[in-house]
């Protein structure tokens, strides 16, 4: 048992630290794509800028966690699966190499050039009216931009409630306990009352997350969560996630939730169940974990401090 510290913050189910491999034979299917592409149009050039060429994820026919199984894009043979429920993806590689481009297109917020994508058994595409959309990221998706896009003139406090205020299927009482248990759980209690401004960077992004998680999306699509967060709060706050991606929001929502999510940062991707590499548009690599490991943050700082 490899049970961490009591000046833990956040609030995550301590099962974390014995995780077995996840059994997601028969899981449902939560998103897939085929030959996806988006082309960007520049101002005042002819010429289009391809961010995504011919993305594909797709069914395949047995799912075995292999320990840190390397497979290469290079013969075609690879075969990258679809997304199913509860799975934790991460997606890596270069910068521009198109991970923000494809996490946007999954989480609707853009559409793709040409291609189709299924998100919770959904075809999605441009016959999919913008209220339709939003009404389906207001619930089931929970979407943490790398810039954080909190609103300037709201609290933390009140850039968390606006989610469940605007899908307005609580009380004022219910929702009010929510947003102090997601501040909570992110560590922010004390900062409920800021301004985004009055917050660091780091601070903001733990707001971020918390509005994601606010209306206990099926869903969470994170941009770099951990961009801006020292070791010790990047720990806190994956654990946070791994958590939530196992055992659920509370108690009483206790279904996984899928999470896909880009960085930059390797050291992290023990959390995952599977990564995706992303270069010049394509998907190169595809690593499975055999199982999700949370990071020890003492470890974490020896090995940081060895190695710097
Ligand atoms: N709105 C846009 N207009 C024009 N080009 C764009 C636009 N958005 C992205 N691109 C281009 O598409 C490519 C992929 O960008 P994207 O932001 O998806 O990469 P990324 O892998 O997320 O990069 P990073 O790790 O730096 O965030 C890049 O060449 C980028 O310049």
């Amino acid at each position: 048992m490899n049970q961490k510290n009591s000046t833990h913050y956040l609030t995550v189910d301590q099962k974390i630290y014995d995780l077995e491999p996840k059994s997601l034979d028969d899981a449902e299917v939560i998103m897939e794509c085929q030959n996806l592409t988006k082309e960007f149009s520049l101002v005042g050039r002819d010429d289009k800028v391809k961010a995504l060429n011919n993305i594909t994820l797709q069914e395949q026919s047995e799912y075995k966690p292999i320990k840190k199984q390397h497979l290469y894009n290079y013969d075609q043979l690879l075969i990258i699966r679809n997304i199913i429920r509860g799975e934790f993806v991460m997606i890596r590689g270069p910068s521009g190499g198109g991970k923000t481009t494809l996490l946007n297109l999954l989480g609707t917020i853009d559409m793709p050039s040409s291609g189709t994508i299924k998100l919770l058994g959904q075809q999605i595409d441009t016959n999919s009216s913008d209220s339709y959309l939003s009404q389906l990221r207001l619930e089931s998706i929970g979407i943490v931009f790398q810039t954080f896009n909190l609103l300037a003139t709201m609290t933390a406090y009140e850039n968390v409630e606006l989610p469940m205020k605007i899908l307005n299927k609580l009380s004022q009482k219910v929702i009010k306990q929510r947003v102090i248990n997601l501040l909570t759980r992110v560590g922010l209690q004390d900062r409920m009352d800021h301004l985004p401004s009055e917050l660091s960077g780091g601070e903001q992004q733990r707001v971020a997350i918390a509005r994601a998680l606010a209306n206990s999306p099926q869903i969470v699509l994170l941009d770099e969560p951990t961009g801006d967060l020292d070791t010790k709060s990047t720990v806190e706050v994956m654990d946070l996630l791994l958590s939530i991606n196992n055992f659920g929001y509370s108690s009483e929502e206790t279904q996984k939730v899928t999470m896909i999510m880009v960085t930059h940062n390797p050291d992290i991707e023990c959390y995952a169940d599977r990564i995706l590499y992303l270069a010049d548009g394509q998907i190169v690599k595809q690593v499975y974990n055999e199982r999700q490991v949370p990071i020890d943050w003492e470890d974490y700082v020896k090995y940081l401090n060895a190695n710097n």
